[in-house]
């Protein structure tokens, strides 16, 4: 989908690809919540993937394959590189990102921590509370 998004924008495709492109996303959305959600990923599963050419981040317990994101990414490419392979959560968060930015995050979402590592998504009643983490 990231190649798909790359190529619209390459080739300066109307509005309407664009258009097509957001629901072929809310498609996907949707198609995750009914068949059962993301893939369940552990924290030692994502250390492996701490290089500029393979950089996946942890944030609100969603894992995100960032590689293809590194270099556009308007905060620099090694604010992120700093927590590759970790969970990025509270940096995240401290640099106070915007609401397009936390949309943009389900570009990238690529599994879910399980249960048993999870902080935020969790019914466990010592939870870290959020009201305002991404859907
Ligand atoms: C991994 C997913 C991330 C995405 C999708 C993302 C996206 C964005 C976007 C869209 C902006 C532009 C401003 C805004 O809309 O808020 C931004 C700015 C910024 N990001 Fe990120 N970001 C990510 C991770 C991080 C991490 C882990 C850090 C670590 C500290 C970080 C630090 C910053 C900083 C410092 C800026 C401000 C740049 C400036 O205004 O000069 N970002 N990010």
């Amino acid at each position: 989908m990231d190649s798909l998004r790359g190529l619209v924008s390459a080739l300066h495709l109307s509005k309407e690809a664009e258009v097509l492109f957001t629901a072929i996303k809310s498609l996907e959305k949707i198609q995750r919540k009914v068949l059962g959600g993301l893939p369940e990923i552990t924290l030692k599963e994502v250390a492996h993937h701490d290089e500029m050419n393979d950089c996946w981040v942890v944030i609100y317990d969603r894992v995100y394959n960032v590689t293809d994101f590194l270099r556009s990414h308007p905060g620099g490419e090694w604010t992120i590189m700093d927590y590759a392979g970790r969970d990025a959560t509270i940096a995240f968060r401290g640099t106070g990102h915007s609401k397009d930015a936390i949309a943009m995050l389900n570009d990238y979402v690529i599994g879910e921590l399980p249960e048993t590592e999870r902080i935020f998504r969790t019914d466990n009643p010592c939870a870290v509370l959020l009201t305002d983490i991404p859907e």
